[in-house]
């Protein structure tokens, strides 16, 4: 038996910072890379500094920023949040776990994807508080 495989990058979204698509489908199953709240021009929803360069990163404002990115990105293979099974959440700090939390309830539910959140050390810009990856299970229509 073969697996169906096909990788893509999304036209329209935040370019990836290596060489590795946003997303992947395996068989029935799509994996979408570690998305964070990044635009396309390369600035960041949720990351402010005033005159003197003080940063404060909004956790709410980068959480649904990156969960509707993630939903763009799985639209491109004709898949939605509904469709998502397993979700794994990284935050700089879980002092942010409430605010994180309470965005991400707007979105799923108790019937929804599977969830792990765990605290890293950095993740790969530094105005960065949080970065989710996913996977969807999308069955395609033909089976061989
Ligand atoms: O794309 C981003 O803005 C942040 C995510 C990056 C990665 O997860 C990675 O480079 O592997």
């Amino acid at each position: 038996m073969t697996v169906d495989t096909k990788a893509q990058v999304v036209e329209g979204k935040a370019v990836p910072r290596g060489r590795f698509p946003h997303i992947k489908r395996a068989g029935d199953f799509l994996f979408v890379s570690g998305t964070s709240s990044r635009r396309p021009d390369g600035s960041f929803v949720g990351a402010h500094a005033d005159a003197f360069g003080t940063q404060t990163l909004d956790i709410r404002a980068q959480t649904r920023a990156v969960i509707e990115n993630i939903r763009d990105v799985l639209a491109s293979m004709d898949a939605g949040l509904g469709d998502v099974v397993e979700i794994c959440a990284y935050l700089v700090s879980m002092n942010d776990f409430g605010g994180f939390n309470e965005v991400y309830g707007e979105y799923f539910d108790f019937d929804g994807p599977t969830r792990t959140t765990v605290a890293v050390h950095q993740l790969p810009h530094p105005h960065l508080a949080i970065e989710i990856k996913a996977i969807a299970y999308k069955p395609t229509t033909t089976h061989h």
